[in-house]
């Protein structure tokens, strides 16, 4: 990935360029730690952003630097902090600098072809983010040409130098960035060629040097796996420790001597109360998503491992995640040393989520879903694989179980199981996970180009996990949330994330047909001609007795090519199949659900009043909108003759609807019928309150043994 500059406040630019040249001599960054871009925009004597003035000046020295092709870093002082640094990238980020200069550069092109190419080749061999212009020893850096990797991602080329020369460092990034490689490979060469090498154990029975803690089984073995391939590189090994796995392996790794520690929270606390783990000679500790292992009740098992370290001044401690949350600042300010760098790729930027996913919102009850899941995923899964995300294991399974060649994954399934359907997912055995929680962080799986949402999580966190699954390292992918448009906290996860859905409905039969129709068609020209002659017969007997042309014919075999028999209708509010949505409208404001019910029962009988579905308010609170079903929209619109002033139509497009929190529950349950929500027994506690590790637990029995109830984090 091509270098991308950021753009800094000029107060930063003298730092900046003394960084870049400095980088240039011997990578070593320099740190402002005075004149924050934070307090000049703070001062009160400075103009309004958009007038001349500072603001302005700010504005061309910035163009000037990325003219100049600088790169540069901005640095602040963390306003709790007195003695650490914040690098951030400010509201312009780097791919939005990135894209417009691609542009520029595209427009050139097409008038002076030579000299782009030259200028491209130029821009090429003066990558700053080349490997090779960081400190990366030479087996590390054809482990990473063989993997592909020949240039370091921003977060990467951010924080290289700053591990490598000893800083604490919290590390944010949108998901899908690299931050795995942005703390292993620091890591990888301090041990082997850096500082901690001489005070590094070897040999048999050495008492590890690093210690790596993340939330889910699945994500340790991710991690374990880049440092078995990229340590391997540097004769270093590594070990993974999480439950439901036999201790005695583990055991027998730990007492050999190992370099690296991976695990989660739960088995590495039970391995140091085993005497196995000795961490007296830690030179790192990381914390990789750590806001989740805080979130799932593991913060007294953290602070327990993490206190082990008797001589703290010794160790460096990373901690990494796309989201920070203030209960990270908090774990920073008890474990990183004051001095500690936050490297902070998003800064203030409004957009949270990934900026390579298209997020998409669909309306669709519960009772919808199963049918309509696999319509969604003709038509935005681009053959690619999909996750589908529910709310609990119970939902999982069940949707699994729904879904044609899909498999389930969470907490409650056994580890072994756990491991063979996320490598069979993995190999592409099966193209569709059904998922809790389990799999929202940090699983970074080739070619998943789709993500469900079965709903709006209640964490805006989730939320940027779930959907930074797909459009990872710069590749792109579509994000789909189903909603339930009375209830779901839409607007909180839009603000809260920054994301601004595209609003869409259920795929329509040409939506469909268009997806998979070159699907079709390719299977039914992959038919050898062969066939032919054995078939021809029942063919001409097909065509005389249908009754309709070649082409209808040819069409039925098309859709059957690819499963389906029929396409049903679907509503737009609900998409339930074979229903329709209705605006019912009165010529002035409809102010409650009640209200609109009682103009129905004004000319329509009682039972009829009763089946309609999904009852909602549109947003300018002018009209109602409901479901009924297709074969009974007659008698809907005959009804409303005997009303005055009373108007029903069907409708094309769903217009914008009023949004009550999903905490509210709501008196019209999902499907339109009038019971209650809760129909996932939400609510009913857990071990330590919201969020119980029985919705997704880490398995076996362990889960979150913390008191985060009792706390914020
Ligand atoms: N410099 C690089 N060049 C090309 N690909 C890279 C580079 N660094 C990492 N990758 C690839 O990018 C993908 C995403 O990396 P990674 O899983 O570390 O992201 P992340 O930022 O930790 O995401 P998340 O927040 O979801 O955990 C991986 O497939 C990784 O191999």
């Amino acid at each position: 990935m091509p270098s991308v500059p950021l753009s800094v406040s000029d107060t930063t630019l003298q730092e900046n360029k003394k960084l870049s040249a400095k980088k240039a001599k011997n990578q070593s960054p320099i740190i402002a730690e005075e004149n924050s871009p934070s307090k000049l925009l703070s001062n009160p004597n400075a103009p309004d952003s958009d007038q001349d003035g500072v603001s302005g000046k700010l504005q061309k020295k910035t163009k000037k630097r990325k003219a100049s092709d600088v790169e540069a870093m901005a640095a602040t002082n963390d306003a709790d902090e007195d003695t650490s640094s914040e690098l951030v990238e400010p509201e312009s980020s780097r791919e939005d600098d990135h894209k417009k200069k691609k542009k520029k550069k595209k427009a050139k092109s097409e008038e002076q072809p030579l000299v782009m190419e030259a200028e491209e080749k130029e821009e090429k061999k003066e990558d700053p983010n080349a490997v090779s212009k960081f400190r990366i020893s030479e087996p590390l850096r054809l482990k990473l040409k063989e993997k592909g990797i020949e240039s370091l991602f921003p977060i990467q080329a951010m924080t290289f130098d700053l591990v490598l020369d000893g800083s604490d460092l919290v590390g944010r990034a949108r998901t899908g960035q690299g931050k795995t490689l942005a703390f292993v490979l620091p890591i990888l060469e301090s041990l082997t060629n850096g500082p901690a090498k001489s005070t590094r154990k070897t040999g048999y029975g050495r008492t590890p040097s690093v210690l790596v803690l993340l939330p889910t089984r699945e994500l340790a073995c991710q991690v374990h796996s880049d440092f078995e391939v990229y340590g391997g590189a540097m004769g270093l090994s590594a070990c993974c420790l999480y439950g439901g796995a036999p201790y005695n392996t583990q055991e027998i790794k730990l007492r050999r001597g190992v370099d690296i520690v991976i695990g989660t929270p739960g088995r590495v606390k039970d391995h140091i109360e085993r005497g196995n783990i000795d961490l007296s000679q830690l030179k790192f500790r990381v914390l990789d998503e750590a806001d989740e292992m805080l979130r799932m009740g593991f913060i007294e098992d953290v602070e327990l491992i993490l206190g082990k370290v008797e001589n703290v001044n010794k160790v460096q401690t990373l901690l990494f995640s796309a989201t920070l949350p203030y209960s990270i600042k908090q774990i920073a300010a008890q474990f990183l040393k004051p001095d500690k760098k936050t490297a902070d790729l998003l800064g203030n930027t409004k957009m949270k989520a990934s900026t390579n996913v298209r997020h998409i919102a669909l309306p669709c009850s519960a009772s919808a879903r199963s049918q309509l899941i696999p319509d969604i995923i003709r038509c935005y899964s681009s053959g690619g694989r999909t996750i589908i995300f529910t709310e609990t294991k119970e939902s999982a399974s069940q949707l699994a179980g729904l879904l044609p060649g899909a498999r389930a994954l969470h907490g409650d399934i056994q580890q072994s199981q756990r491991e063979v359907t996320l490598s069979g997912f993995r190999s592409g055995k099966f193209m569709t996970l059904v998922a809790t929680n389990v799999a929202a962080r940090g699983l970074d799986i080739n070619d998943v180009q789709l993500i469900i949402q079965c709903e709006f999580p209640r964490e805006v966190e989730s939320y940027i996990h779930r959907s930074g699954r797909t459009g990872r390292a710069g590749n792109s992918g579509v994000a789909v949330t189903l909603y339930d448009p009375k209830r779901s906290n839409i607007s909180k996860i839009e603000r809260e994330s920054g994301v601004k859905f595209e609003h869409i409905s259920a795929p329509r039969p040409d939506d469909i047909a268009k997806a998979v129709g070159g699907e079709a068609a390719e299977m039914i020209t992959q038919v050898s001609d062969s066939v032919i002659p054995a078939f021809k017969a029942t063919a001409e007997e097909l065509l005389k007795s249908s009754g309709l042309t070649v082409v209808e014919l040819l069409a039925k075999a098309l859709a059957k090519a690819v499963g389906y028999t029929e396409i049903k209708q679907r509503s737009l509010l609900t998409s339930m199949e074979n229903h329709v949505t209705l605006l019912l409208e009165i010529g002035k404001p409809i102010f409650t659900p009640s209200f609109a019910y009682g103009i129905l029962r004004r000319f329509l009988p009682e039972e009829k009043v009763e089946a309609v579905k999904g009852l909602s308010l549109t947003a300018d609170g002018n009209g109602a909108v409901f479901d009924v079903p297709v074969e009974e929209l007659d008698t809907y619109l005959s009804g409303q003759e005997n009303a005055a002033n009373v108007s029903l139509e069907v409708l094309k497009a769903l217009p914008r609807l009023q949004q009550r929190e999903q905490s509210r529950g709501g008196r019209f349950g999902d499907g339109g019928g009038r019971g209650g929500g809760n129909r996932f027994g939400r609510g009913g506690g857990g071990r330590n309150g919201r969020f119980s590790n029985d919705r997704f637990s880490n398995g076996g029995g362990r889960g979150g043994r913390g008191n985060w109830g009792g706390k914020r984090w």
